[in-house]
């Protein structure tokens, strides 16, 4: 599954039954409730970091992305929006960024 597939799907489930769709169900809750989620997932993954188990770190990962796209969908940003962002840092190094501010 590409980011680009998980984010097209995430796009398609914004109309759909929350009572069907973990990711409608969300939307319908607003910005804040993914923005909380997001959080949660983020706080889980780090932990497995900390503990250094790579299959769960690789799972929590995984629910970050999804969740990260779900809480950007709910403001409107898009994957596309955040690839060009990226892009458009693809010739800077992160020192030469922090140096210029
Ligand atoms: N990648 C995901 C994905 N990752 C996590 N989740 C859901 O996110 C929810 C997280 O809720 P919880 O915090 O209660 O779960 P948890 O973190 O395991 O909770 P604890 O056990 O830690 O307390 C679970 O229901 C997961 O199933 C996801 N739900 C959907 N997707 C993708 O989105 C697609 C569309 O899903 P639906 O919108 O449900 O059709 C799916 O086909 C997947 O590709």
């Amino acid at each position: 599954m590409t980011l680009a597939k998980l984010a097209a799907t995430v796009e398609a489930r914004r109309d759909a039954d929350p009572e069907a769709s973990w990711t409608a169900k969300l939307l319908a809750q607003g910005p804040e409730k993914c923005a909380e989620k997001f959080g949660e997932e983020a706080v889980e993954a780090i932990i497995e970091a900390v503990k250094g188990d790579t299959a769960r770190l690789t799972s929590e990962a995984a629910d970050v992305l999804y969740h990260l796209l779900v809480m950007c969908a709910a403001r409107g940003v898009t994957l596309a929006d955040i690839e060009a962002e990226l892009t458009a840092r693809e010739t800077q190094s992160g020192l030469e960024e922090k140096r210029s501010r």
